[in-house]
């Protein structure tokens, strides 16, 4: 594979105070690539998310990320300016609730065109496309893009959220519990979407769940966290075939008994 590095995380660690949020993660993520996160409550993984999308600066350790073609660099070493860029451009966020990452006020279309003009597209015609284009590309009629998404199901909703990340390109994708909060067929149909996105659009995506079945899915490598801790990082089914860590085998044991 003659791809660069996108992403690179070492001895990551985050406190709050007293308590520790995750320690010492370390990972690579290469373009087109899927890192699951999976583990219990409390294991560390939303707070690992939010170090990544530098919303916490991590106590010990270093994000590095490469834009455009430029050198690996570390992201806290960015001005705000230059991060904020990236948030709006090269980094996707999808939240688990999509009322999070929409503006309830503005249409589907609006929502989508809105990401384009904080980047300074003014063309109105071309805004208008572009998201009609990301709205069908995440299967919502257009005849609703005008429509408030106020007035759309939860998995629209979440539809909608990921078309307004998808619209400037992004190369990498950081989503907490997409899934969550959907009941199972819109689950996999989202699954199936988001599959063939990230494949077609050769994205690197990090997603963080309690669902080993959305990492089968979606994952090529998976890290199990407990209790702030990386316990288990490998190949997705490597890891749920041969877990070697008893809390992942426990984890897994108990998908199987269901
Ligand atoms: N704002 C906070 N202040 C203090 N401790 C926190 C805060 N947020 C999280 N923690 C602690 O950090 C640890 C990791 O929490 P985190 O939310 O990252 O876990 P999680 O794996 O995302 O859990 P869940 O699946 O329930 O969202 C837990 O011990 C939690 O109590």
């Amino acid at each position: 594979m003659s791809e660069q590095l996108l992403l690179r995380v070492r001895d990551l660690a985050y406190d709050y105070g007293s308590f520790f949020g995750c320690q010492n993660v370390s990972f690579d993520l290469y373009p087109g690539e899927v890192l699951g996160v999976v583990g219990e409550s409390g294991a560390g993984k939303t707070t690992l998310l939010r170090c990544l999308s530098t919303e916490l600066e991590p106590t010990a350790g270093e994000i590095a990320y490469r834009a455009g073609n430029g050198p690996l660099r570390d992201v806290f070493s960015l001005s705000e300016p230059e991060r904020r860029m990236l948030l709006r451009t090269e980094w996707g966020l999808v939240h688990q609730n999509p009322r999070d990452g929409l503006r309830l006020n503005v249409s589907a279309g609006g929502n989508v065109g809105e990401r384009l003009m904080a980047v300074g597209d003014r063309h109105y015609g071309h805004i208008r496309d572009q998201a009609a284009h990301w709205l069908s590309q995440v299967e919502i009629d257009l005849s609703r893009m005008d429509d408030m998404p106020t007035t759309f199901s939860g998995g629209m909703q979440q539809r909608v959220q990921i078309a307004r990340n998808l619209v400037t390109n992004p190369r990498l994708l950081l989503m907490d519990e997409p899934t969550g909060g959907l009941d199972v067929s819109v689950q996999a149909r989202l699954l199936d979407l988001l599959r063939r996105l990230v494949s077609e659009l050769n994205l690197a995506a990090v997603i963080v769940t309690h669902d080993l079945g959305v990492v089968r899915l979606l994952a090529h490598h998976l890290m199990v966290m407990q209790g702030g801790k990386v316990v288990e990082h490998g190949l997705t089914d490597q890891v749920l075939d041969d877990p070697q860590h008893p809390y992942t085998q426990r984890l897994v044991s108990s998908i199987l008994r269901v």
